[in-house]
């Protein structure tokens, strides 16, 4: 059974050059964490007091202004960070996506490319020999496939990267929203393959500034202000308090044909 649990957790990160002059700038404006100062080092409170529990079937948006914490916490969820203050207790195989370009080499093929970066995210060798064929039918790279990547422009690498991240079959999926950069009609084809993708996965944590995204793929949300989390709960409530409106209003007959009627009604994601 897959769980992730943070008790009271923070997470400070020292800045040992800093300006004293920049950092009165810093501590006026509105996006980022918490400056403070222990001694004579600046501290940046990135992660503040944190307690989540998810289990198996959460699917939760991560949503905050520009530094809240958002990147933060998925990697406190992931493991790659340890609290400074508090402790976290993570049970399952977690798949951070954070970048969609990390562990891709630019001297070898997409075809060594998909391997690696497959066994990156937890898969095994013969896993991804199974699914090297419909990665490479998905992307459309073609002969293109056995070239170095460095051949690539910034769109085919984005096509490799989602081909590998959803064919993966993770415990844990953490994915921070470098998806949304990917061209529109690409987007729709990886559309199904991520909607499966998230099916597939016991526990989701999605952080992104797109609604469309949040309401497709999660049904409750956390929202961080200044490394707090200042809501939990599901995902209408939360949207509606951080954007000041209903994000259900006025959608799309297509949106809501793809977001499905039942969560709209139930208001809360059916928790
Ligand atoms: N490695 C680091 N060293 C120092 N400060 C950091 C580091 N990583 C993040 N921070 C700080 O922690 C705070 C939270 O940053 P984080 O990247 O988690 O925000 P975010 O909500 O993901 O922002 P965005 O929406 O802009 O991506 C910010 O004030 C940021 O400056």
């Amino acid at each position: 059974m897959v769980s992730i649990d943070v008790w009271n957790a923070s997470v400070d990160f020292p800045i040992f050059d800093a300006k004293s002059r920049s950092l009165k700038k810093l501590a006026l404006g509105k996006v980022g964490g918490k400056i403070g100062s222990e001694g004579r080092v600046p501290i940046i409170e990135a992660l503040h007091d944190i307690n989540v529990s998810l289990k198996d079937g959460d699917r939760v948006g991560l949503v905050g202004h520009n530094g809240a914490g958002k990147s933060t916490l998925l990697r406190l969820l992931a493991g790659i960070y340890e609290p400074t203050r508090g402790s976290s207790r993570i049970v399952g195989k977690v798949a951070p996506v954070f970048d969609l370009g990390v562990g891709m080499d630019p001297e070898i093929s997409g075809y060594e490319n998909i391997m690696i970066r497959g066994l990156f995210l937890g898969m095994n060798r013969r896993e991804m020999e199974k699914r090297v064929d419909d990665i490479a039918e998905f992307t459309e790279l073609g002969d293109y496939l056995s070239m170095p990547l460095r051949t690539y422009s910034t769109g085919m690498r984005v096509r490799l990267a989602l081909g590998v991240v959803t064919s993966i079959d993770p415990e844990i999926l953490l994915l921070d929203e470098g998806i949304g950069a990917v061209d529109a009609a690409f987007l729709e084809k990886a559309r199904n393959r991520l909607h499966d993708l998230v099916k597939r996965s016991g526990i989701l944590v999605f952080a992104s500034h797109s609604d469309e995204f949040l309401l497709e793929l999660c049904d409750s949300a956390i929202w961080m202000d200044e490394g707090r989390m200042k809501a939990h709960g599901g995902l209408r409530e939360v949207l509606t308090s951080y954007k000041g409106r209903d994000p259900f209003e006025n959608l799309s007959p297509e949106m809501l044909e793809r977001i499905g009627q039942s969560k709209v009604l139930s208001g809360n994601g059916g928790e």
